[in-house]
């Protein structure tokens, strides 16, 4: 079975608008609430993968009500822990050519829904999947991270970790299945300026010898590096209209989730993956099975020497 965590999820408030003027009033042309944060999303595209899945993690007040609600009309199975006050509302604003987000704090945690999910992710068995993805709230240490990491590690429970912090590196010991940083996320935690695919292969070759099984650093509009022990392959993706990057990175975690569950072809869950990532970024919403399946074909994986 298949787990996703999400300590900090989010209502994510999409705004389209021709161009935002600051310091001004501003009309949108859309405005759209969707649920959000990093393991929901995830949750949300397997669930549209038919890949059963069950969404953990923390949810609080009328925003977290929002997102049950939405969850349960979309038939994705869940257990939260639920907290006092709201959930954040994270606000995403798109104008013609270029996209702003501004990402909320997130709920205060108290000590007995910390140890709550503590029991939660305690049940998870040899053989599952947990996807542990996204910010943590303020009131959480990046050290719960670790403690989350360590107990599937003795579990033998697969980790796939998509977090934004340089200290992910200390996460590595845990041996996660899959890591997916975007090019910033690299030279973040690696303290570089890697820019040609060359050095960003081998930045992926640095964090899969220092623990990850498989590295998969996302290149927005221009595809996807990845590495493990025994390959180097790009990703080239097709040019489309961008309705919005939205979980993009997300729905690429779970589309390699999804394909390499039922194949163990890393080739294969590489190339679903980039075009759940792109079928993301070509619609409103997270992408939809169909949609990956007409970009599959005009996905270009190529095989890198280094
Ligand atoms: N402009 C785009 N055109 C086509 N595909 C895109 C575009 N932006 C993102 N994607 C797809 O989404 C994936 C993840 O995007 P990226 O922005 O790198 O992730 P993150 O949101 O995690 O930073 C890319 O690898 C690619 O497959
Ligand atoms: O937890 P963070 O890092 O603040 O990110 C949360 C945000 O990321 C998202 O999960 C989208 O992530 P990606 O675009 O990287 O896939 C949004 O739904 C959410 O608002």
């Amino acid at each position: 079975m298949i787990y996703t965590c999400t300590l900090n999820p989010s209502i994510d408030y999409r705004i389209e608008a021709d161009q935002l003027k600051l310091g001004h009033l501003n009309r949108a042309n859309i405005s759209t609430f969707y649920p959000g944060g990093k393991g929901i999303n995830v949750s949300r595209v397997l669930n549209n993968l038919d890949t059963e899945n069950t969404a953990l993690g923390f949810l609080g007040g009328f925003t977290g009500k929002f997102i049950v609600d939405y969850l349960n009309g979309e038939e994705v199975n869940h257990s939260f822990v639920s907290h006092d006050g709201p959930t954040r509302v994270n606000v995403k604003l798109k104008e013609t050519d270029r996209e702003t987000e501004i990402n909320g704090v997130g709920a205060k945690i108290s000590n007995e829904s910390r140890e709550a999910l503590i029991e939660k992710i305690k049940m998870l068995k040899k053989g599952d999947y947990l996807v542990l993805s996204g910010s943590l709230p303020t009131s959480l240490e990046f050290s719960y991270y670790k403690e989350l990491s360590q107990i599937c590690y003795e579990n033998e429970v697969s980790l796939i970790i998509d977090i934004s912090y340089p200290e992910l590196k200390d996460l590595l010991q845990y041996r996660p299945l899959l890591i997916k940083p975007n090019k910033e996320e690299l030279n973040q935690i690696l303290g570089k300026e890697l820019t040609t695919i060359e050095e960003i292969l081998e930045g992926g070759q640095e964090l899969q010898r220092l623990g990850a099984q498989n590295v998969m650093i996302s290149l927005g509009g221009e595809g996807a590096a990845f590495v493990n022990e025994k390959e180097t392959l790009i990703a080239i993706v097709p040019q489309g209209k961008v309705k919005s990057t939205v979980g993009s990175g997300d729905s690429m975690v779970a589309g390699f989730l999804s394909s390499y569950m039922k194949s163990l072809n890393i080739e294969q869950a590489f190339r679903y993956s980039v075009a759940a990532g792109s079928a993301t970024a070509f619609s409103h919403d997270l992408c939809k099975r169909e949609e990956v399946e007409n970009l599959l074909p005009k996905i270009q994986i190529k095989h890198y020497k280094l």
